[in-house]
């Protein structure tokens, strides 16, 4: 007994809508077509041997379709094929009822007609073969294939037509013409010839006419409108918890699966003619919209692969093996063997435009709630899969992406915030547009129901395309609250300097406090750790004087000054722990690649004139150790010269280095070594006090294992010019630490550096100002 409105739907659906068949055959006697091949003359069927031979002098090794790509590869498709513009075929009368028969029991609508269109003649001679593949669509019209091979002798070479999981074996005759028909989402092969010569001619099937399929009879419009109507009434409680909400929308995935280019209400397949006519029919009864969509679905089961010792999985402690990670293309996936679905997610990829009657890339997840379908997604095959071996933390997992074409239908009286939640960048240009047509008032309403959902449409959304409509449209709908609401989903670093003048002018008609919220909002998004290799947000600090230049210049100080401020924290925030971490190799790098922003910062915060940030950097390269040193070294290095804001921070680097070389060198018979703060435990008192003992160069430490190993990590993460090793002698092992010639090495490198940043600063002494 169905229980919600969806599987009552689906029950009625699946009831009233006769599946089709997929693939049908005929058979023909020969004298229903005449072919003739230049250079060789007319066929006589069944073909000879001396034919066949004649034929394959014309023919080249056939080629194939893979993604965009076209290519030979004889381990995939090992068929001769014949020039199609030597080839002539002649039909009778016959071949227009055959194809009217195959239109019905494909179950296309009665008026439409199948269109032949000659693609290629093939020749599989003994051992040739073509594996299972699908037929890429070389029209949008092209609904499907027709096979038709020739009378000849042969055996094997069967055409294995296989749709969800049911394969159809198909023979040709020495005495008929064989036909067969199939839709384009078939997967197909040709098994090998084991003797003689199977002879083929493919034709492309086209469909005619308007392919929209009949509204059924009867009540069943009637009562799908009402399983329309009690889903869109009836709150849901997530799966996860939470309060139960009214579904936003219905996603119906369709029984045949379409390619972006071949989705059309008009080339519906089998019975997603029927089952899309009548529900579309049904969603117009009950005050719905509906459009055609393409999903991509995500699945993820728990599975194993039977090949793999268990034993071996569990027992495994090697620490050197990180677990045996493997990935797999689809040819593998049906070895697994599958627990659970973990986890579904169905994203829609693409619809066709409501309003423009265009496919058009949108992005929105569905809900569990949200989806009926009656053929299962397990049933078909997925275009990609890839296992995941164990990997410590959970089981092995087996991830399949499949994608599904679906009827959408939504309420109307959600018509707006619905579609905005699918295209972010409609529902902007929707606004802009009613804002232009004077209905000002009504845009802002409507704005409003953007409310519950707009951060996550624009976060999973393209943000850069994005922001400058939605700072046009702030500005057409003239309303503080409207405006924050429409721009706050969005992070600083998308702020451009050609977007400036916008914010600028919104920032006048709104005023500070306005424009202060806003970028606060706008700079939370920049929450990295100190780690993190975020670039972006880099880069576009490095531009802050560009953006400021023209904030001044549309006379928004403010504005301008705000940015700065939080420039300066958020990277204050980010750089601050590397500050007091051990100067080594990694840090240097990552506090050098932070120059170039920080020379942004300042220039921008002179321009602006930001005295907090100016005294701040000061400060740091001041008072900071040698960390700060490198960090203002490298900013110093690649400011333009003359620019202003940096001549105070030159002056105290170039007073610190000297400082610094003032100091005497290391003493040849001086070994000791500072160990940087961070740990005061026991271990590394006593570890500290070996380093710093100038005498010492050795030390053999009995320790267990587990105080080697945090003794090791001290050294190791601090860089320190130590070599360790563990004696496995006696117990606990010991710990043999012994002071590398790298610590003058060391010294020495650094004093050079310290000498040529000296010399570099002296010498561009005037162009800090
Ligand atoms: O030769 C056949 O039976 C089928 C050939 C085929 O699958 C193709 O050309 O795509
Ligand atoms: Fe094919």
């Amino acid at each position: 007994m169905p229980t919600t409105a969806r599987e009552r739907l689906t029950e009625l659906l699946d009831g009233v809508t006769d599946p089709g068949a997929s693939s049908v055959h005929r058979k023909l006697p020969k004298s229903a077509l005449s072919v003739a091949v230049d250079g060789v003359g007319p066929l006589r069927f069944p073909i000879s041997d001396e034919q066949a031979a004649q034929l394959r002098r014309l023919g080249r090794r056939a080629r194939f379709g893979r993604g965009e790509q076209t290519l030979t590869d004889p381990e995939v498709r090992d068929t001769w094929e014949i020039p199609s513009d030597l080839v002539h075929v002649a039909w009778t009368d016959a071949f227009e009822g055959v194809l009217d028969g195959m239109r019905d029991e494909l179950g296309l609508p009665p008026h439409c007609r199948l269109m032949p269109e000659l693609h290629s003649m093939l020749l599989y001679e003994t051992g040739q073969f073509f594996v299972a593949h699908q037929d890429s669509e070389k029209d949008d019209a092209m609904v499907g294939t027709l096979v038709v091979t020739l009378p000849s002798a042969y055996a094997g070479g069967e055409l294995v037509i296989d749709h969800r999981g049911q394969a159809t074996k198909h023979r040709g005759s020495r005495v008929n013409v064989s036909l067969v028909a199939f839709y384009a989402d078939c997967r197909h092969q040709v098994l090998p010839v084991k003797s003689g010569n199977r002879i083929t001619l493919t034709y492309n099937l086209l469909l005619a006419g308007d392919g929209i399929g009949p509204v059924a009879e009867g009540p069943l419009v009637g009562e799908l409108a009402d399983c329309l109507h009690s889903h869109f009434t009836t709150p849901v409680a997530p799966p996860y918890g939470g309060r139960a909400e009214r579904p936003k929308r219905l996603a119906y995935l369709l029984n045949h699966e379409y390619t972006a280019r071949g989705l059309s209400w008009s080339r519906l397949k089998g019975s997603d003619a029927a089952g899309v006519a009548s529900l579309r029919a049904a969603a117009e009864r009950a005050g719905c919209e509906a459009t055609l969509a393409l999903a991509e679905i995500q699945e993820t089961w728990d599975a194993y692969d039977p090949d793999e010792d268990p034993w071996y999985r569990e027992h495994d402690e090697n620490e050197e093996d990180p677990g045996g990670h493997k990935d797999s293309g689809d040819a593998d996936d049906g070895r697994y063997v599958l627990n659970d679905l973990i986890e579904c997610t169905i994203t829609l990829a693409h619809w066709i435009g409501p309003e423009t009657g265009r496919l058009e890339q949108i992005s929105l997840d569905l809900g569990e709630a949200e989806v009926a379908s009656t053929t299962p997604t397990t049933d078909l095959t997925p275009y990609s899969s890839q296992y995941e071996g164990y990997m410590g933390n959970y089981g092995n997992t087996l991830d399949r992406w499949y994608r599904r074409a679906a009827l959408i239908i939504w309420p109307r009286s959600r018509n707006f915030a619905n579609r905005a939640e699918s295209s972010p960048g409609w529902a902007l240009d929707e606004l802009s547009e009613m804002a232009r047509a004077g209905e000002v008032a009504k845009a802002r309403e409507a704005a409003q129901s953007l409310r519950p959902f707009w951060n996550a449409s624009i976060q999973s959304g393209r943000q850069v395309e994005l922001f400058g409509r939605a700072l046009r449209t702030a500005g057409a709908l003239d309303d503080a609250q409207t405006a924050a609401l429409l721009l706050s989903p969005f992070p600083l670093e998308l702020l451009a300097p050609d977007q400036a003048p916008a914010l600028a002018r919104l920032a006048a008609r709104h005023g500070d406090a306005w424009i202060g919220d806003l970028l606060r909002e706008w700079s939370t998004g920049w929450g990295f750790g100190p780690y993190v290799h975020a670039p972006e947000p880099l880069r576009w600090l490095a531009d802050l004087p560009r953006l400021c230049a023209t904030l001044l210049s549309a006379d928004d100080d403010t504005t301008a000054r705000h940015i700065v401020d939080l420039s300066w924290t958020w990277f204050m925030d980010r750089i601050r722990p590397v500050l007091v971490s051990p100067l080594t190799s990694r840090s240097a790098a990552w506090l050098t690649a932070h120059g170039e922003p920080l020379s942004g910062i300042i220039a921008a915060a002179a321009q602006t004139g930001s005295t907090r940030v100016l005294d701040g950097a000061i400060t740091v390269a001041n008072t900071g150790g040698d960390q700060a040193l490198v960090l203002v070294t490298a900013a110093l290095r690649v400011v333009k010269p003359h620019t202003a804001g940096f001549g105070e921070l030159a002056t105290g680097c170039a007073e610190r280095i000297r400082a610094s070389l003032a100091r005497p060198p290391r003493t040849e018979d001086d070994w000791s070594i500072a160990l940087p703060a961070g740990c005061e435990c026991e271990l590394c008192k006593v570890l500290g006090a070996f380093l710093q003992d100038p005498k010492r160069r050795d030390f053999d430490w009995p320790l267990a294992k587990e105080k080697r190993r945090h003794v090791h990590t001290r050294i190791d993460d601090a860089e320190l010019p130590i070599h360790h090793e563990t004696r496995r002698l006696g117990r606990p092992y010991t710990l043999v630490l012994t002071k590398t010639e790298a610590l003058f090495e060391r010294d020495r490198i650094a004093r050079e550096r310290h000498q040529a940043d000296l010399a570099w600063l002296t010498e561009n002494r005037d162009s800090f100002i």
